[in-house]
Protein backbone atom coordinates (compact mmCIF):
# COMPACT_ATOMS: atom_id res chain seq x y z
CA UNK A 1 0.00 0.00 0.00
CA UNK A 2 1.16 3.46 -0.92
CA UNK A 3 0.78 6.13 1.47
CA UNK A 4 -0.71 9.92 0.25
CA UNK A 5 2.74 11.10 -0.56
CA UNK A 6 3.33 14.91 -1.16
CA UNK A 7 6.68 16.82 -1.76
CA UNK A 8 7.46 20.41 -0.38
CA UNK A 9 10.00 22.33 -1.79
CA UNK A 10 11.03 25.10 0.27
CA UNK A 11 13.88 26.74 2.59
CA UNK A 12 14.37 26.49 5.57
CA UNK A 13 13.36 27.54 9.39
CA UNK A 14 15.75 25.89 12.12
CA UNK A 15 13.25 27.40 14.56
CA UNK A 16 10.64 25.18 12.75
CA UNK A 17 7.71 27.63 12.71
CA UNK A 18 7.73 27.82 8.76
CA UNK A 19 9.19 26.61 5.67
CA UNK A 20 9.93 23.44 4.79
CA UNK A 21 9.98 22.12 8.75
CA UNK A 22 6.18 23.64 8.80
CA UNK A 23 5.34 21.66 5.94
CA UNK A 24 6.42 18.61 6.50
CA UNK A 25 4.78 19.02 10.25
CA UNK A 26 1.66 19.84 8.56
CA UNK A 27 1.94 16.98 5.97
CA UNK A 28 2.52 14.73 9.32
CA UNK A 29 0.00 15.44 11.01
CA UNK A 30 -2.71 15.55 8.30
CA UNK A 31 -1.53 12.13 7.57
CA UNK A 32 0.46 12.45 4.24
CA UNK A 33 3.80 11.10 3.91
CA UNK A 34 6.12 14.17 3.36
CA UNK A 35 9.12 14.43 1.23
CA UNK A 36 11.14 17.65 0.46
CA UNK A 37 13.40 19.47 -1.66
CA UNK A 38 15.73 22.22 0.33
CA UNK A 39 16.27 25.25 -2.15
CA UNK A 40 17.96 27.57 0.81
CA UNK A 41 18.83 27.47 4.38
CA UNK A 42 17.49 30.06 5.95
CA UNK A 43 18.68 31.15 9.40
CA UNK A 44 15.82 32.89 10.89
CA UNK A 45 13.48 32.31 13.89
CA UNK A 46 10.35 34.49 15.83
CA UNK A 47 12.24 37.45 15.45
CA UNK A 48 12.88 37.02 12.04
CA UNK A 49 15.45 36.57 9.57
CA UNK A 50 19.00 36.88 10.03
CA UNK A 51 20.91 35.21 7.09
CA UNK A 52 20.21 32.93 3.71
CA UNK A 53 22.91 30.68 2.19
CA UNK A 54 22.00 29.90 -0.86
CA UNK A 55 22.30 26.10 -2.54
CA UNK A 56 23.38 25.23 -5.89
CA UNK A 57 20.63 24.93 -8.52
CA UNK A 58 22.32 22.00 -9.68
CA UNK A 59 22.29 20.70 -6.27
CA UNK A 60 18.59 21.11 -5.84
CA UNK A 61 18.45 19.49 -8.88
CA UNK A 62 19.70 16.37 -7.93
CA UNK A 63 17.08 16.78 -4.89
CA UNK A 64 14.60 16.72 -7.41
CA UNK A 65 15.91 13.59 -9.14
CA UNK A 66 16.51 11.82 -5.33
CA UNK A 67 12.84 12.21 -4.87
CA UNK A 68 11.27 11.91 -8.65
CA UNK A 69 13.25 9.18 -9.36
CA UNK A 70 12.24 7.18 -6.39
CA UNK A 71 8.81 7.68 -5.69
CA UNK A 72 5.68 8.67 -7.19
CA UNK A 73 3.50 12.02 -6.00
CA UNK A 74 0.25 12.76 -5.39
CA UNK A 75 0.34 16.63 -4.58
CA UNK A 76 3.59 19.05 -4.42
CA UNK A 77 3.83 22.75 -2.88
CA UNK A 78 6.31 25.86 -3.55
CA UNK A 79 7.53 27.75 -0.60
CA UNK A 80 10.67 29.59 -0.85
CA UNK A 81 12.33 29.54 -4.44
CA UNK A 82 15.15 32.33 -3.67
CA UNK A 83 15.83 32.91 -7.42
CA UNK A 84 14.47 32.74 -10.61
CA UNK A 85 16.80 29.66 -12.01
CA UNK A 86 14.60 28.08 -9.14
CA UNK A 87 11.33 28.95 -10.07
CA UNK A 88 12.38 27.59 -14.12
CA UNK A 89 13.89 24.35 -12.34
CA UNK A 90 10.40 23.69 -10.68
CA UNK A 91 8.47 25.00 -13.37
CA UNK A 92 10.06 22.08 -15.62
CA UNK A 93 9.34 19.22 -13.46
CA UNK A 94 5.66 20.52 -13.17
CA UNK A 95 4.09 17.54 -14.86
CA UNK A 96 5.95 15.17 -12.27
CA UNK A 97 4.66 16.51 -9.45
CA UNK A 98 1.33 15.57 -8.83
CA UNK A 99 -1.23 18.70 -8.01
CA UNK A 100 0.89 22.01 -7.78
CA UNK A 101 -0.09 24.15 -4.84
CA UNK A 102 2.04 27.43 -5.41
CA UNK A 103 2.47 29.25 -2.44
CA UNK A 104 4.29 32.47 -3.80
CA UNK A 105 6.52 33.62 -1.17
CA UNK A 106 8.48 36.66 -1.44
CA UNK A 107 8.90 38.51 1.18
CA UNK A 108 9.13 37.25 4.89
CA UNK A 109 6.78 39.17 7.96
CA UNK A 110 10.21 40.57 9.12
CA UNK A 111 11.12 42.32 5.74
CA UNK A 112 13.72 39.92 4.09
CA UNK A 113 13.32 38.86 0.73
CA UNK A 114 12.74 35.10 -0.09
CA UNK A 115 12.28 35.37 -3.81
CA UNK A 116 14.84 37.68 -5.88
CA UNK A 117 13.21 41.11 -7.56
CA UNK A 118 13.97 39.43 -10.85
CA UNK A 119 12.40 36.14 -9.89
CA UNK A 120 9.00 37.50 -9.62
CA UNK A 121 8.99 37.55 -13.84
CA UNK A 122 9.74 34.25 -13.87
CA UNK A 123 7.15 33.05 -11.35
CA UNK A 124 4.68 34.93 -13.65
CA UNK A 125 5.47 33.12 -16.74
CA UNK A 126 6.76 30.28 -15.92
CA UNK A 127 5.45 28.72 -12.50
CA UNK A 128 1.65 30.49 -12.63
CA UNK A 129 0.58 28.85 -16.08
CA UNK A 130 1.52 25.19 -14.54
CA UNK A 131 -0.12 25.66 -10.77
CA UNK A 132 -2.74 23.62 -9.96
CA UNK A 133 -3.68 26.38 -6.60
CA UNK A 134 -1.46 29.68 -6.33
CA UNK A 135 -2.14 31.12 -2.81
CA UNK A 136 -0.82 35.05 -2.58
CA UNK A 137 -1.37 37.33 0.43
CA UNK A 138 -2.51 40.56 -1.00
CA UNK A 139 0.67 42.44 -1.44
CA UNK A 140 1.78 39.39 -3.30
CA UNK A 141 -1.18 39.34 -5.58
CA UNK A 142 -0.97 43.17 -6.46
CA UNK A 143 3.14 42.08 -7.38
CA UNK A 144 1.97 39.27 -9.47
CA UNK A 145 -0.20 41.07 -11.37
CA UNK A 146 2.38 44.05 -11.82
CA UNK A 147 4.50 46.28 -10.51
CA UNK A 148 2.26 48.97 -10.01
CA UNK A 149 -0.54 47.43 -9.03
CA UNK A 150 -1.76 48.40 -5.36
CA UNK A 151 -2.77 45.96 -2.85
CA UNK A 152 -6.89 45.15 -2.28
CA UNK A 153 -8.39 47.03 0.42
CA UNK A 154 -11.82 45.83 0.00
CA UNK A 155 -14.34 42.57 -0.55
CA UNK A 156 -14.50 43.50 -4.54
CA UNK A 157 -10.86 44.89 -5.23
CA UNK A 158 -10.12 41.38 -3.84
CA UNK A 159 -12.34 39.51 -6.15
CA UNK A 160 -11.07 41.67 -9.19
CA UNK A 161 -7.93 40.48 -8.14
CA UNK A 162 -8.51 36.75 -8.40
CA UNK A 163 -10.24 36.85 -11.24
CA UNK A 164 -7.03 38.80 -13.08
CA UNK A 165 -4.55 36.26 -11.18
CA UNK A 166 -6.61 33.11 -12.94
CA UNK A 167 -6.11 34.77 -16.38
CA UNK A 168 -2.37 34.45 -16.02
CA UNK A 169 -3.15 30.58 -16.16
CA UNK A 170 -3.10 29.10 -12.46
CA UNK A 171 -6.10 26.31 -12.11
CA UNK A 172 -6.63 28.46 -9.19
CA UNK A 173 -6.26 31.37 -6.95
CA UNK A 174 -6.68 31.32 -3.02
CA UNK A 175 -5.97 34.80 -2.05
CA UNK A 176 -5.57 35.59 1.18
CA UNK A 177 -6.76 38.60 3.66
CA UNK A 178 -4.40 37.97 6.80
CA UNK A 179 -2.92 40.93 6.04
CA UNK A 180 -5.93 43.38 6.68
CA UNK A 181 -6.66 44.42 10.31
CA UNK A 182 -10.47 43.94 10.20
CA UNK A 183 -12.74 41.57 13.49
CA UNK A 184 -12.85 38.91 10.75
CA UNK A 185 -10.34 37.72 7.85
CA UNK A 186 -11.72 36.70 4.61
CA UNK A 187 -10.28 35.07 1.78
CA UNK A 188 -11.10 34.40 -1.74
CA UNK A 189 -10.78 31.12 -3.60
CA UNK A 190 -11.24 31.43 -7.33
CA UNK A 191 -12.10 28.42 -9.73
CA UNK A 192 -11.11 28.94 -13.41
CA UNK A 193 -13.87 28.29 -15.75
CA UNK A 194 -12.09 24.93 -16.57
CA UNK A 195 -12.24 23.62 -13.12
CA UNK A 196 -15.52 25.22 -12.30
CA UNK A 197 -16.70 23.26 -15.40
CA UNK A 198 -18.76 26.52 -16.55
CA UNK A 199 -18.41 29.66 -18.95
CA UNK A 200 -17.11 31.64 -16.06
CA UNK A 201 -14.96 31.70 -13.28
CA UNK A 202 -16.63 30.59 -9.92
CA UNK A 203 -15.83 32.58 -6.27
CA UNK A 204 -16.33 31.13 -2.75
CA UNK A 205 -15.56 33.43 -0.07
CA UNK A 206 -14.01 32.19 3.19
CA UNK A 207 -14.38 34.24 6.04
CA UNK A 208 -13.81 33.55 9.96
CA UNK A 209 -12.81 35.64 13.11
CA UNK A 210 -9.50 37.08 13.39
CA UNK A 211 -7.68 34.75 16.20
CA UNK A 212 -6.24 37.63 18.66
CA UNK A 213 -2.50 35.69 18.63
CA UNK A 214 0.99 37.63 18.11
CA UNK A 215 1.88 34.07 17.23
CA UNK A 216 1.46 33.80 13.01
CA UNK A 217 4.78 33.23 12.22
CA UNK A 218 4.67 30.18 9.51
CA UNK A 219 0.63 30.74 9.15
CA UNK A 220 1.16 30.74 4.85
CA UNK A 221 3.35 27.95 4.99
CA UNK A 222 1.16 26.09 6.89
CA UNK A 223 -1.76 26.48 4.87
CA UNK A 224 -0.47 26.04 1.62
CA UNK A 225 1.31 22.55 3.25
CA UNK A 226 -2.35 21.62 4.72
CA UNK A 227 -3.80 22.46 1.82
CA UNK A 228 -1.58 20.06 -0.24
CA UNK A 229 -2.27 17.15 1.71
CA UNK A 230 -5.64 17.31 1.84
CA UNK A 231 -5.50 17.64 -2.33
CA UNK A 232 -3.02 14.51 -1.88
CA UNK A 233 -5.45 12.38 0.41
CA UNK A 234 -8.44 13.33 -1.70
CA UNK A 235 -6.68 12.67 -5.62
CA UNK A 236 -6.63 9.50 -7.23
CA UNK A 237 -3.86 8.82 -9.25
CA UNK A 238 -4.46 10.30 -12.39
CA UNK A 239 -6.45 13.40 -11.11
CA UNK A 240 -3.50 15.15 -10.26
CA UNK A 241 -1.66 16.27 -13.26
CA UNK A 242 -4.46 18.57 -14.69
CA UNK A 243 -7.32 20.00 -13.43
CA UNK A 244 -9.45 17.40 -13.96
CA UNK A 245 -12.82 15.98 -12.50
CA UNK A 246 -10.58 14.62 -9.43
CA UNK A 247 -8.97 18.02 -8.81
CA UNK A 248 -11.98 20.34 -9.55
CA UNK A 249 -14.26 18.01 -6.96
CA UNK A 250 -11.23 17.59 -4.12
CA UNK A 251 -10.23 21.18 -4.09
CA UNK A 252 -12.87 23.20 -2.13
CA UNK A 253 -12.58 21.07 0.49
CA UNK A 254 -9.50 20.69 0.58
CA UNK A 255 -8.88 24.54 0.96
CA UNK A 256 -11.67 24.47 3.60
CA UNK A 257 -10.36 22.29 5.83
CA UNK A 258 -6.64 23.47 5.36
CA UNK A 259 -8.52 26.97 6.51
CA UNK A 260 -9.68 25.00 9.52
CA UNK A 261 -6.95 23.28 10.40
CA UNK A 262 -4.90 26.78 10.11
CA UNK A 263 -7.67 27.87 12.63
CA UNK A 264 -7.03 25.33 14.92
CA UNK A 265 -3.55 25.42 15.02
CA UNK A 266 -3.46 29.43 15.52
CA UNK A 267 -5.61 28.76 18.35
CA UNK A 268 -3.69 26.48 20.17
CA UNK A 269 -0.29 28.34 18.82
CA UNK A 270 -1.85 31.68 20.99
CA UNK A 271 -1.44 29.68 24.20
CA UNK A 272 2.17 28.86 23.79
CA UNK A 273 4.92 30.84 24.96
CA UNK A 274 8.24 29.37 23.04
CA UNK A 275 10.46 32.69 22.10
CA UNK A 276 12.78 33.07 25.31
CA UNK A 277 12.26 37.05 24.42
CA UNK A 278 8.65 37.24 23.35
CA UNK A 279 9.32 41.20 23.05
CA UNK A 280 8.71 41.31 19.16
CA UNK A 281 8.27 37.76 18.33
CA UNK A 282 6.04 36.16 16.37
CA UNK A 283 5.83 32.38 17.53
CA UNK A 284 5.18 29.59 15.62
CA UNK A 285 0.94 27.80 15.31
CA UNK A 286 0.38 24.55 16.90
CA UNK A 287 0.90 21.61 14.02
CA UNK A 288 0.53 19.08 16.93
CA UNK A 289 -2.87 20.22 17.41
CA UNK A 290 -5.40 17.13 16.08
CA UNK A 291 -2.35 14.69 16.94
CA UNK A 292 -2.93 15.84 20.63
CA UNK A 293 -6.20 16.18 20.81
CA UNK A 294 -6.83 12.35 19.55
CA UNK A 295 -4.12 10.61 21.24
CA UNK A 296 -3.23 12.71 23.93
CA UNK A 297 0.46 12.43 25.44
CA UNK A 298 1.33 12.31 29.21
CA UNK A 299 3.59 15.11 29.55
CA UNK A 300 7.38 13.63 30.85
CA UNK A 301 7.40 17.35 32.84
CA UNK A 302 5.14 20.00 33.97
CA UNK A 303 4.98 22.24 31.15
CA UNK A 304 7.78 25.13 31.33
CA UNK A 305 6.55 28.63 32.80
CA UNK A 306 8.26 31.50 30.71
CA UNK A 307 9.54 32.49 33.97
CA UNK A 308 12.01 29.39 34.26
CA UNK A 309 13.40 30.19 31.32
CA UNK A 310 16.37 30.33 30.23
CA UNK A 311 18.35 28.30 30.40
CA UNK A 312 19.31 25.95 33.35
CA UNK A 313 15.96 26.05 34.45
CA UNK A 314 14.54 24.73 31.76
CA UNK A 315 17.04 21.64 31.44
CA UNK A 316 17.71 20.69 34.56
CA UNK A 317 15.36 17.42 34.99
CA UNK A 318 12.04 18.23 36.99
CA UNK A 319 11.67 16.27 39.98
CA UNK A 320 9.07 13.42 39.38
CA UNK A 321 9.86 13.68 35.34
CA UNK A 322 10.15 10.49 33.39
CA UNK A 323 12.41 11.02 30.47
N1 LIG B 1 -4.79 36.20 13.29
C1 LIG B 1 -5.35 35.37 12.40
N2 LIG B 1 -6.51 34.75 12.70
C2 LIG B 1 -7.08 33.89 11.84
N3 LIG B 1 -6.58 33.60 10.63
C3 LIG B 1 -5.43 34.19 10.26
C4 LIG B 1 -4.75 35.11 11.11
N4 LIG B 1 -3.63 35.54 10.49
C5 LIG B 1 -3.60 34.90 9.29
N5 LIG B 1 -4.68 34.11 9.15
C6 LIG B 1 -4.97 33.24 8.01
O1 LIG B 1 -3.74 32.65 7.69
C7 LIG B 1 -3.63 32.50 6.28
C8 LIG B 1 -2.34 33.14 5.83
O2 LIG B 1 -2.52 34.50 5.95
P1 LIG B 1 -1.65 35.69 5.42
O3 LIG B 1 -1.04 36.35 6.61
O4 LIG B 1 -2.53 36.55 4.58
O5 LIG B 1 -0.57 35.03 4.49
P2 LIG B 1 1.02 34.93 4.62
O6 LIG B 1 1.36 34.22 5.90
O7 LIG B 1 1.41 34.16 3.40
O8 LIG B 1 1.53 36.34 4.59
C9 LIG B 1 -4.89 33.13 5.70
O9 LIG B 1 -5.82 32.12 5.43
C10 LIG B 1 -5.42 34.01 6.78
O10 LIG B 1 -6.83 34.08 6.68
C1 LIG C 1 11.92 29.43 4.52
C2 LIG C 1 10.72 30.28 4.67
N1 LIG C 1 9.73 30.18 3.77
C3 LIG C 1 8.62 30.95 3.89
C4 LIG C 1 8.52 31.88 4.92
C5 LIG C 1 7.33 32.77 5.02
O1 LIG C 1 6.44 32.24 5.89
P1 LIG C 1 4.94 32.74 5.98
O2 LIG C 1 4.13 31.58 6.36
O3 LIG C 1 4.51 33.42 4.73
O4 LIG C 1 4.91 33.82 7.07
P2 LIG C 1 6.02 34.54 7.94
O5 LIG C 1 6.85 33.48 8.58
O6 LIG C 1 6.81 35.42 7.04
O7 LIG C 1 5.19 35.26 8.94
C6 LIG C 1 9.57 31.95 5.84
N2 LIG C 1 9.53 32.81 6.87
N3 LIG C 1 10.66 31.15 5.68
Amino acid sequence: MRPPTALTIAGTDPSGGAGAQADLKAFTALGVYGTSVLTALVAQNTHGVSRVYDIDTDFVADQFDAVLDDMALDASKTGMLASAALVELTAARAERLGFLVVDTVMVATSGHRLLAEEAVEAMRHALLPVAGLITPNLPEAALLLGDDVEAARTAAEMEDQARALLARGPAAVLLKGGHGAEARVADVLALSPRLAGGAEPALVRFDHPRIDTPHTHGTGCTLSAAITAQMARRLLPGDAGGPGAGAAEALEPAVREGLDFLARALASGARWSLPLDPEGAHGPVDHTVDIAAQAPIEPARAPVEPAQVPNEAAQAPVEGASR
